[in-house]
């Protein structure tokens, strides 16, 4: 059976970068850049006044000089007005052009101001600068700020609203159908029947992918085999990146789902890959059109299966052509706090409360789930542990690989 690493790499290489729009500003959080980001000025564009106080020129102080008359005012916003004696001082705001003429600012706090004069009571630094943020002290004119391929969030919308980014390049969000299936799921506005259960996979895997940067369209479709083919065919049709299917991949008698798959022109990419939970899994792509996951049906296998392989596969193919690195985030070692068994020689995923210790060494202690039918048991979980499928017991203090949730 295909290992989680080959079924991986499969997956892996059917992404393809998905192609650029240009979106308003506020709209683009969450989004991948698709351009460069460059400084249409210098960061500050001029020297800054970084406390409220006095300005004053540094050699007049430095040469003894403690009491200065004060000669006008230095508000933020307005345009500089230089010092015109070289023994007075100018009264400035923080955010204010730094008026030429002066290179130290005094906090009001170490001054004493009265009648439009100031008494400095500190002594003076040893060099000029002191509370000034110097002119393109951060980033210079011309220098790239944000190149393509970088996730924005808070820090990188700030940055491109500095240089007046109002419209931003991202990568289109990847179009994802998520259709759970199933006679015995009802939606969350029906009150299920004794043998009915809600849609939840349906929701998890719509949180996972929004939080990955997609836009998702939930579909339902019932196990009767007309309805189902029918319906499959117009998503199939309807121009989505990824099609991703919870239920009916496996062996049961309504389990239509791989061969109505195959039927409909979605090549069969894998079927089964050697991992629990989310053994049963299966993988194709239409030649023109999306891929289609069939994620296995019980609750935890298809979260973790959209986390061990959907989510990478989104992150992929939301990454330009041109980014700076080809990586795709991966896992990192955890720390496991107990020991494990487990005899079936395969990939366990193991769900996990990561936590980090005073040391800084990140610690792994699996959670109890009560199989992979307990979707409550993954509360509390912030990653999963993927254990190979050798050896047979995994001892405490060893470290493995942990797949952030
Ligand atoms: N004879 C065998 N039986 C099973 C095997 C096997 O190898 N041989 N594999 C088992 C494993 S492992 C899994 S996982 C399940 C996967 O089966 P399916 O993918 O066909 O899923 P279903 O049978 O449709 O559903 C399984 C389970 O999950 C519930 N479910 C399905 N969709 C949702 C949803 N959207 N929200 C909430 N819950 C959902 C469904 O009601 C079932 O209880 O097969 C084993 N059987
Ligand atoms: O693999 Mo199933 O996904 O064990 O429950």
């Amino acid at each position: 059976m295909l290992s989680v690493a080959e079924a991986f790499a499969r997956v892996r290489a059917t992404a393809r970068p998905l192609p650029s729009e240009t979106v308003p500003l506020p709209q683009a959080v969450g989004r991948v850049l698709a351009a460069t980001i460059v400084a249409d000025r210098d960061f500050p564009p001029f020297s800054r006044v970084a406390m409220d106080g006095i300005a004053v020129a540094h050699a007049s102080w430095a040469g003894g000089q403690t009491d200065f008359a004060i000669e006008h005012t230095q508000y933020a916003g307005a345009p500089a007005q230089p010092l015109q004696n070289a023994h007075a001082a100018i009264e400035v705001m923080t955010g204010a052009v730094l008026p030429p003429g002066t290179d130290v600012v005094v906090r009001y706090e170490d001054i004493q101001l009265e009648n439009s004069r100031a008494t400095i009571q500190i002594p003076p630094p040893g060099v000029p600068g002191v509370n000034i943020h110097r002119q393109a002290a951060d980033r210079r004119r011309g220098d790239v700020l944000l190149r393509p391929g970088v996730r924005l969030g808070p820090a990188e919308v700030a940055v491109a609203a500095t240089v007046g980014a109002a419209a931003i390049t991202v990568v289109r969000a990847p179009r994802v159908a998520v259709v759970s299936t199933g006679d015995e799921l009802v939606d969350l506005d029906e009150l299920p029947l004794p043998h009915q259960i809600r849609r939840s996979n349906a929701y998890a895997l719509q949180a996972l992918f929004s939080q990955a940067g997609a836009q998702v369209s939930l579909f339902h479709l019932n196990d009767e085999f007309v309805v189902l083919r029918q319906g499959l065919a117009g998503i199939l049709d309807t121009g989505f990146d990824a099609v991703v299917l919870s239920g009916a991949v496996s062996k049961g008698r309504a389990d239509h789902l791989p061969g109505l798959l195959r039927e409909l022109g979605a090549v069969e990419i894998f079927h089964e890959v050697n991992q629990r939970p989310g053994k049963p899994m299966w993988f194709g792509a239409r030649a023109t059109g999306p891929v289609v996951f069939g994620l296995p049906g019980n609750p935890v296998s298809t979260f973790l299966t959209a986390c061990r392989y959907v989510r990478p596969w989104l992150r992929a193919s939301q990454r330009p052509a041109d980014a700076a690195s080809a990586a795709v985030e991966g896992p990192a070692p955890a720390i496991l706090t107990v020991d494990i068994e487990f005899k079936p020689q395969l990939t366990h995923f193991v769900p996990v409360r990561v936590e980090v210790d005073a040391t800084g060494r990140c610690l792994a202690t699996p959670l109890r789930v009560g199989g992979s039918g307990d979707l409550a048991g993954l509360l509390g979980a912030t990653a999963f542990l993927e254990l190979p499928p050798e050896p047979v017991r995994f001892a405490a203090g060893t470290v493995w690989p942990a797949w952030v949730l």
